[in-house]
C-alpha cells in the first residue's frame, strides 16, 4: 500500500519519507531498493523505520514535513491529525473501518457465500475494508449462515508459504491477543460462536486463528461495533431493505460496504444509501488501481489511487496578469487633482 502513496507524490514532483509500520518495515525497504536500481535520484524518496510513537510522531510533527497521508488505525489517525493541526498542515487519513455485507434474498446463496467468506477472511480479516459485518435476510439466514459455516470450515490454514494455503498467522502476538480478546469479549456478551474462535489444532505454534462467525449479535456489542482486523464475521438479520440500510450505517465507521442481490435497482438505491466511500456490488474487496480508495466518517478524508489520488500532492494556485492599458481607477489619480 506504501506505492498508493510514493507513487503519486513523486508524480507529482514532491520528495517523499515513507515511515512504515514496524512490523512491516522489510518490503519498504525492498522499494528502496528498486528505486535505486531505477535511478531515482537520490533524496527522493527516503524511507524511516521505525516506532510510532517517536519516529512518526517526530515525522508528523516536524515543520519541513508539508503534508502528511497517512493509513492506520482511526486511534492514530486522530492523533496524527491532532499533532499536523498544531502547524495547520494538510493531512489525508486512510483508517480502519466496520463494513457491512448486505445480502438479499434473491441471492445465489453459493456465490454469495464464497464473496462473503473472502470480504471478511481474506489475509485474515487483516484489510481495513473488511465486510466483517453480515446483515443478512431474515428468510436465507439459517440456510445461508450454514453455508458460511461449511465455506469457513473447508478454508486451508497454514503457514503462507505452503501450496493452497488460504489463511495464514495474524500479525503480531499483541495483535492474535487482542484478536482472540475480541472473541471471548463477544461469548461473554452473550454472543454465539457459530466456528473457529481459537487457534486450529493442527498448528501448535504461531499466531493463527481460526475463520470465526458470530451469530446473537447485539447492535450495542463492541463485536459489531469495533473494528477486529481479524478473521471475525459477526451476523445479523432484517426483514426490510430499511432496515439494512440502517443496520449497515449505524456505525461511526464508512470505509467499505457490500450488497449482494440480483435486483439491480435496489443494489443502484443501496449504493447511494450506503454510507461508505467503497461500495461493491455482487462481490467484496476487488480493488482497481484505476478506481478511488477512501473512506468517510472516522475511517477518514481523502481519496488515494486514480486522479484523485494525484491531488493529494497537488496544490492549485491563483495567478492573475493584469492586462489591461487602463488604470485600476478605484480611487482617484493624485494628478488629477
Ligand atoms: N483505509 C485504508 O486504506 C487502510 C488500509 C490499511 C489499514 N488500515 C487500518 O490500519 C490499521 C492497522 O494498521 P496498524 O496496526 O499498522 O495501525 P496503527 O495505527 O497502529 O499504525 C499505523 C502506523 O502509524 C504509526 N504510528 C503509531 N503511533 C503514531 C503516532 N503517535 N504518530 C505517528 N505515527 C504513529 C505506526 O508506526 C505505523 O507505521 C487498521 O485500523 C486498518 O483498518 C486502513
Ligand atoms: N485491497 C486494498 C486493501 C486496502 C486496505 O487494507
Amino acid at each position: 500500500m506504501a506505492t498508493w502513496k510514493i507513487a503519486p507524490a513523486l508524480a507529482a514532483g514532491c520528495a517523499a519519507i515513507l515511515k512504515p509500520s514496524k512490523l512491516a518495515s522489510v518490503t519498504c525497504l525492498e522499494l528502496g531498493e528498486i528505486c535505486k536500481e531505477i535511478g531515482l535520484p537520490h533524496g527522493v524518496l527516503n524511507i524511516v523505520t521505525g516506532l510510532g510513537h517517536e519516529a512518526g510522531a517526530s515525522l508528523a510533527s516536524h515543520p519541513d514535513v508539508d503534508k502528511i497521508s497517512f493509513t492506520g488505525s482511526s486511534a492514530t489517525g486522530s492523533k496524527i491529525m491532532t499533532t499536523a493541526a498544531q502547524l495547520v498542515k494538510p493531512v489525508s487519513l486512510e483508517l480502519g473501518g466496520k463494513s457491512p455485507i448486505v445480502v438479499f434474498e434473491d441471492v445465489d446463496l453459493d456465490k454469495v457465500a464464497e464473496w462473503t467468506v473472502f470480504g471478511c477472511f481474506f489475509t485474515n480479516g487483516q484489510i481495513c475494508s473488511a465486510t466483517s459485518r453480515l446483515i443478512v435476510h431474515e428468510s436465507i439466514a439459517v440456510e445461508f449462515v450454514d453455508k458460511l459455516v461449511k465455506w469457513a470450515e473447508n478454508i486451508k490454514i497454514s503457514d503462507p508459504l505452503e501450496e493452497g494455503c488460504r489463511l495464514g498467522p495474524i500479525v503480531s502476538e499483541a495483535h492474535y491477543k487482542k484478536v482472540l480478546n475480541c472473541i471471548s469479549s463477544a461469548k461473554s456478551e452473550g454472543a454465539t460462536i457459530l466456528t473457529g474462535g481459537r487457534r486450529p489444532e493442527h498448528l501448535k505454534k504461531g499466531y493463527f486463528v481460526e475463520p470465526t462467525i458470530i451469530t446473537d449479535v447485539t447492535t450495542s456489542m463492541q463485536i459489531w461495533r469495533e473494528e477486529v482486523f481479524g478473521p471475525v464475521l459477526a451476523v445479523k438479520t432484517f426483514s426490510t431493505e430499511e432496515e439494512a440500510i440502517n443496520l449497515a450505517n449505524d456505525t461511526h465507521y464508512g470505509l467499505g460496504s457490500a450488497v449482494m442481490s440480483n435486483n439491480l435497482e435496489r443494489c443502484e438505491r443501496l449504493s447511494k444509501a450506503l454510507q461508505a466511500g467503497i461500495v461493491w456490488i455482487n462481490c467484496a474487496q476487488p480493488s482497481f488501481i484505476q478506481a478511488l480508495w477512501g473512506g468517510i466518517k472516522r475511517s477518514g478524508f481523502g481519496r488515494e489511487l486514480g486522479e484523485w489520488g494525484l491531488e493529494n500532492y497537488l496544490s492549485v494556485k491563483q495567478v492573475t496578469r493584469y492586462t489591461s492599458d487602463e488604470p485600476w481607477g478605484w480611487y482617484q489619480s493624485p494628478s488629477k487633482l
